[in-house]
């Protein structure tokens, strides 16, 4: 998979040179460029920015710049990539959506700033593409760079072969729709806490009944919402 961010704060997504990411690319699992939205204007400020048409406070971002660096990222890119920008206004992300992205050829976020991009960059790229906004949760951030952060993560780790053990991929939070089981380890008691005896009992049958049962009451207690209507 390729990744493409363009953003105004390039050296935020440094990061992404370590941990399993870092491995992802270094083993050519995932392709990352990330593209500095200032290299796209041509004035002496390099700016990417101006008033709102209409008025109000902030400043919205310039549509030119916007349009030079989505050509430039997607001119030699996949025949059909996914332009996702980060926003408030956007759809939920969530478990289903990051699977679904994990098949992507090509993914280019763009990360909005100030008061928003100027709507018309969505509107012409939609004609032409897939284009989603897509948000994070109900808050506002000063950003997209952090909500780009979050989703290169929760897709990246379910491209095959970026996670050594996928096992481990399966009895997850949201993947089967529930909340994961609670984790134990060693050792047997801790400060007069002890492990479920029937996690150390060696009967699996038994285990897995406890863990779905867990599933189901923790998923009842904290996400309601996530019950299906059968439970
Ligand atoms: C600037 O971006 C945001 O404020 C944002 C992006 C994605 N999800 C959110 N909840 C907010």
């Amino acid at each position: 998979m390729r990744i493409d961010i363009v953003t105004i704060f390039p050296e935020f997504f440094d990061v992404l040179d370590i941990s399993l990411l870092g491995k992802a690319r270094a083993n050519g699992l995932i392709e990352l460029g990330v593209h500095n939205l200032r290299d796209f204007t041509h004035d002496r400020h390099h700016t990417v920015d101006d008033t709102p048409a209409g008025g109000g406070a902030g400043m919205v971002m310039k549509p030119e710049p916007w349009g030079e660096a989505l050509d430039a990222v997607l001119e030699n890119g996949a025949d059909d990539p996914i332009i996702i920008f980060p926003s408030p206004a956007g759809v939920p992300f969530d478990q289903k959506m990051a699977r679904e992205l994990a098949h992507e050829q090509q993914i280019v976020f763009g990360c909005g700033r100030y008061e928003g991009i100027d709507q018309r960059v969505f509107d012409h790229y939609a004609d032409r593409g897939r284009v989603r906004l897509v948000s994070l949760g109900d808050y506002v951030l000063n950003g997209g760079e952090v909500a780009v952060m979050a989703m290169i993560e929760a897709v990246g780790r379910l491209i095959p072969g970026v996670v050594g053990n996928p096992e481990s991929l399966v009895e997850e939070s949201h993947e089967d729709g529930l909340l994961e089981y609670p984790s134990y380890t060693k050792p047997a008691v801790w400060r007069e806490r002890e492990v479920p005896p029937v996690l150390r009992s060696g009967d699996h049958g038994a285990i897995a009944r406890w863990r779905h049962e867990q599933q189901i009451e923790r998923t009842r207690r904290v996400r309601p919402d996530l019950l299906p209507p059968e439970l």
